[in-house]
């Protein structure tokens, strides 16, 4: 039953709403207005008029699934995944648009943030990230990229969670999922005891790892799968190491433990750390910061460029992570690994040029150090996860950073939050790049370079 219900409650709306789609927005849904309410549509695309169902109330807006297409937009296509749409499967937002329409959705977004949270009008485009060339078999177009799953287990059974929700849809395949993941047929075996098992695959070496979460690892009944893994069942017992996959990027192997960082998109890291480069233009005897190094990826990449007479300091909080990138890069004498929270390093760091090679230098830990100390790096690359650095750490970076910075993010609402307050410190966007490195979801990785003035 449909009813007038602009002096209404939320909770006493309909369920069932009748909507024009408006844009986009960033979190994978869209915009509509019904009676002077604000309603975040998923499953549909802008422009079009759909049955909504309301699947969340909350008092300045409400949630909605688009479960009947009344006037299709040009961009929509039929889903590839059978478990993609209205309460199933809430890994993909975008399986119903086609890949060009999910890159100008993102491009939408990124552009929206930019302007509302920094003031910056900037047109976006979102490239696509090549699968790498030489993988074994290339999946169709904006699927087989996912080199990390976590599927979630109940009762034995494999599944991966509904949008915002506990509830599982059992799954039998994942169509984003990696080739190299599928093979090894989690989905179709039965973990008795587990409550999660991620699938890893290095897309670059072809090493498999399993990784078990469960109450009691010891105790989850492990299926024969189809090819053999690698398994993680927790920490390793004392002195002993973690499983790893590992990833070649620039002709340099990184060692990746257990559930340790690495970009999902089998093309996404080389890619990156490409564009890094690119972007810094590092030159011989530089000073740079790898800030959120995880196991070393752009640390190794501009050591190779600023040379014996420069230095990189990677900093990293996660303890395995920095034993993965200090291992990955130890035949490097210029470079050095910080371990703790970039927020507390960052605080008091200092370099030291010294004529055998350079160091980074903690005030509070001390370490070796002969000749000039130095405040500022030349070139400062930043990843944080997805809550962004936050305005402490860009006041510190702004403090020691020389000549240009670069900023890869995750998510385009923190990355404006944070561009806003580089810009208070004289720091503004010179170049900004999209990538589609998570095809049919709503996630975009932005590399945005900054100089100061
Ligand atoms: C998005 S990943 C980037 C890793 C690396 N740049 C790469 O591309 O492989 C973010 C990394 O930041 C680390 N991290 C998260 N919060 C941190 C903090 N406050 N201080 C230092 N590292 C942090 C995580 O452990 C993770 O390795």
């Amino acid at each position: 039953m449909f009813r007038n219900v602009t002096d209404l409650e939320p909770d006493v709306l309909p369920d069932i709403l009748d909507l024009e789609v408006g844009n986009v927005a960033n979190g994978g849904f869209c915009v509509a207005r019904h009676e002077g309410r604000v309603i975040f549509v998923r499953h549909a695309l802008p422009g079009e008029r759909v049955r909504a169902r309301v699947t969340e109330r909350a008092k300045t807006f409400l949630r909605a699934d688009a479960v009947e297409i009344i006037e299709a937009s040009p961009d929509r296509v039929a889903p590839p995944c059978p478990f993609a749409g209205p309460g199933r499967c809430g890994g993909c937002d975008w399986q119903h648009a086609s890949l060009p329409a999910q890159r100008a959705l993102k491009a939408a977004v990124v552009e929206e943030q930019l302007k509302r949270l920094a003031g910056i009008d900037r047109t976006v485009t979102v490239e696509e990230v090549p699968y790498p060339v030489d993988s074994e078999v290339a999946p169709p177009p904006g699927l087989g990229w996912r080199t990390r799953v976590q599927f979630t287990v109940s009762g034995g059974a494999v599944g991966l969670r509904r949008h915002r929700s506990h509830d599982i849809e059992p799954i039998d395949e994942c169509l984003i999922a990696h080739p190299g993941v599928e093979l090894m047929g989690i989905e179709r075996k039965r973990w008795p005891g587990a409550s999660g098992v991620e699938g890893i695959v290095s897309a670059t070496a072809g090493d498999r790892l399993v990784v078990l979460r469960g109450r009691d690892r010891r105790k989850i009944k492990v299926p024969r799968l189809d090819v053999p893994v690698r398994l993680v069942r927790g920490k390793p017992e004392p002195g002993a190491s973690l499983p790893y996959v590992r990833e070649e990027v620039s002709g340099r192997l990184y060692q990746v433990s257990g559930s340790g960082f690495w970009q999902v998109h089998p093309g996404a890291a080389q890619l990156l750390a490409d564009a890094v480069v690119d972007a810094l233009e590092p030159k011989p005897g530089d000073i740079a910061l790898d800030l959120y190094c995880g196991v070393g990826l752009f640390a190794g990449v501009l050591a190779d460029r600023v040379g014996q007479d420069g230095l990189v300091v990677g900093v990293e909080s996660d303890g395995q992570a920095v034993r993965d990138a200090r291992f990955n890069l130890r035949e490097l004498p210029n470079v050095s690994i910080e371990r703790g929270p970039v927020e507390e390093v960052v605080a008091d760091l200092e370099f030291g040029r010294a004529s055998a090679g350079s160091r980074a230098q903690n005030k509070r830990g001390g370490g070796h150090h002969r000749g000039e100390r130095v405040r500022r790096a030349d070139l400062v690359v930043l990843d944080p996860p997805r809550t962004g650095a936050g305005r402490d750490v860009v006041e510190h970076i702004t403090r020691l950073a020389g000549r240009k910075i670069a900023y890869v993010s995750c998510d385009p609402a923190t990355l404006a939050r944070d561009l806003a307050y580089f810009a208070e410190r004289g720091w503004t966007l010179e170049t900004l790049r999209a990538f589609d490195a998570f095809p049919m979801t709503h996630h975009v990785e932005c590399l945005a370079t900054l100089v100061h003035g």
